[in-house]
């Protein structure tokens, strides 16, 4: 299983000292949502400038015009792009798309969606690299989350993909055991006292 940490932060500055210290630890990198929309995609092409080497995701999280978003992700540095499960089919097909041009990948994010393990088998069939059974941060914050509920549904479609929604050191031997092919890690790693440590620690408990 991978570990991807979702850099969560609002300034290139501030990504790019994070990487710095975790890139070591982890397989993939990803830009959240907020950094983009508060630095633009040139967050993505000065992460994959410091880290080529890395897998960099751009949580772009489209929900319309999927071939015209992921393309600009891909041309400044991406190699996956986040769609929403929530999307029309023409969407995700239209990312996919634009990923096959440029030979890399889209995942689908099934934030907010009802119905998981369906959506998951028909973001598959469009050709989705993998799919993100994710709990988003408002969505965590309600009384009696549980991360659970995302492991049963992941172990149930039969589909390659990734967990989010607060996988923390007590969590991620669980999402391993549920076949999960990717754990992605936010706050458990920029909200730690020391976040290199906190992400070997994340990396030691999956090997
Ligand atoms: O995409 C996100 C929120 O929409 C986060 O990046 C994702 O949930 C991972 O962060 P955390 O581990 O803190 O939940």
């Amino acid at each position: 299983m991978k570990l991807q940490v979702a850099l969560d932060l609002l300034t290139i500055e501030d990504a790019l000292e994070l990487a710095g210290k975790v890139a070591e630890h982890v397989d993939i990198i990803e830009l959240g949502t907020p950094l983009i929309k508060a630095e633009g995609l040139s967050a993505v092409t000065a992460i994959k400038e410091a880290h080529p080497t890395k897998i960099v995701f751009a949580d772009m999280k489209t929900m319309d015009a999927g071939e015209l978003e992921a393309d600009i992700a891909f041309k400044a540095g991406a190699d996956l792009v986040s769609v929403l499960g929530t999307a029309d089919d023409s969407t995700i097909a239209g990312a996919v798309k634009a990923a096959q041009s440029h030979n890399k990948g889209i995942v689908v994010d099934l934030i907010g969606v009802a119905d998981k393990v369906s959506r998951a088998k028909e973001a598959r069939a469009l050709d989705a690299k993998f799919i993100e059974f994710h709990a988003g941060l408002d969505e965590q914050a309600q009384p009696g989350y549980d991360l659970r509920g995302l492991l049963n549904a992941g172990e149930e479609a039969r589909v390659p993909f990734s967990v989010a929604g607060g996988v923390n050191a007590s969590t991620i031997g669980a999402v391993q055991l549920a076949g999960a092919d990717v754990a992605v890690a936010g706050s458990a790693i920029y909200s730690a006292a020391d976040p290199e440590l906190a992400a070997k620690e994340l990396k030691a408990a999956i090997q």
